[in-house]
């Protein structure tokens, strides 16, 4: 699914966009304090036009500050976040090319769709005959008398959605534009997200805890832990089925002296397993490199070696899959 494993994140050529194209966003050496213990750091990429980068970790990692600090909503103590070639702080150039999606937002009282649209649409300045095109591609065509109180979670996230798109932006930041809504909503959402990259070539950072969205949107994938970004990936989309794999599975023997004394043996029968792409010793223990994260694989390695009178003491992700590190699990037992 993925195509590389590289950290740290600065030194990845993939999140590059091709030569002569501006980046849309590019973020160089970001640091900043968001409080006493907290900072964002080490944080290196750019985002090229059509190009979607999901944000993942676990609660508390950081996504939200980092998207505070892409929007120019915080400004960072070190480095650099550009927007179509402007500093991410400088609003007055930035506003254009940016909509911004924020986790919560309140919904005024006794205001329809159709009014609420028109009036986001005045707040960015924007053409209000743009606003039938919006709803359109949104699906909420027909919503326009409904009163924005009474409409549905996920109708209500696409409208969000749709009014930070109003002034036609290059750059869509949304921080967790799927949270706390049930599968159909989600899968809404997500729908239109891809409509947006696919007709309209919009970019987008998405912060996420959601591994649909990754599946279904993005290009890159950032990990998030502690305030740094210590994976930057690039998916393959087109070959995700069969592409090399960055996951590792950890395996202590029962029989400690094993590896050591019966090492051609041992290897040779884990290499013939078919999603096996390397097996390396690492003093008692042997770090197994697979083709697929499929959380299968772990009782499908146990039930190999058995076969063999190889019995395992512990097996173990040794760098987390893409799964745990979405839904913010696997980080920290390294
Ligand atoms: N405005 C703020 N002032 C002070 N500290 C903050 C502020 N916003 C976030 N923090 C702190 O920064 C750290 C990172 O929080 P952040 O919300 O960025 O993480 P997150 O990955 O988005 O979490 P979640 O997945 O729960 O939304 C946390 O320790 C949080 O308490």
């Amino acid at each position: 699914m993925f195509s590389s494993t590289v950290s740290p994140a600065a030194s990845l050529p993939a999140a590059v966009p091709a030569a002569g194209v501006a980046p849309v966003l590019e973020v160089c050496g970001l640091r900043a304090a968001i409080n006493q213990r907290f900072a964002i750091a080490g944080v290196d990429f750019s985002l090229g036009r059509g190009e979607t980068i999901a944000i993942i970790g676990r609660n508390g990692s950081g996504k939200s500050s980092l998207l505070r600090l892409l929007s120019g909503l915080a400004s960072p103590d070190a480095g650099t976040v550009r927007i179509a070639g402007h500093a991410s702080t400088d609003w007055n150039k930035t506003a254009r090319h940016l909509g911004l999606v924020q986790q919560s937002k309140e919904m005024p009282a006794h205001t329809t769709v159709g009014e609420y649209v028109l009036q986001q649409i005045d707040l960015r300045r924007a053409r209000r005959d743009s606003a039938p095109r919006l709803l359109a591609m949104a699906g909420l065509s027909d919503f326009l008398k409904h009163d924005v109180a009474a409409l549905s979670g996920g109708n209500r996230r696409k409208l969000h959605i749709l009014c930070a798109l109003a002034h036609g932006p290059d750059l869509l930041l949304a921080d967790e534009p799927c949270a706390g809504l049930d599968a159909q909503f989600q899968s809404d959402v997500i729908d239109y997200l891809n409509e947006l990259k696919q007709q309209l070539g919009m970019s987008m950072v998405i912060a996420t805890h959601q591994l649909e969205e990754v599946e279904a949107l993005a290009d890159l994938v950032g990990v998030m832990e502690g305030g740094r970004l210590v994976r930057l990936e690039r998916r393959n989309r087109e070959h995700s089925a069969d592409s090399p794999a960055s996951d590792t599975l950890a395996l202590d023997f029962a029989d400690r002296t094993l590896v050591a004394q019966q090492w051609t043996r041992l290897a040779s029968l884990l290499h013939a397993l078919p999603y096996v792409v390397d097996a390396t010793r690492e003093g008692e223990r042997v770090a197994l490199r697979c083709r697929s994260g499929d959380v299968a694989l772990l009782s499908r390695t146990v039930g190999a070696l058995a076969e063999h009178e190889i019995h395992l003491r512990n097996i173990k992700w040794a760098e987390p899959g893409m799964k745990e590190l979405i839904q913010g699990r696997g980080m920290g037992d390294r």
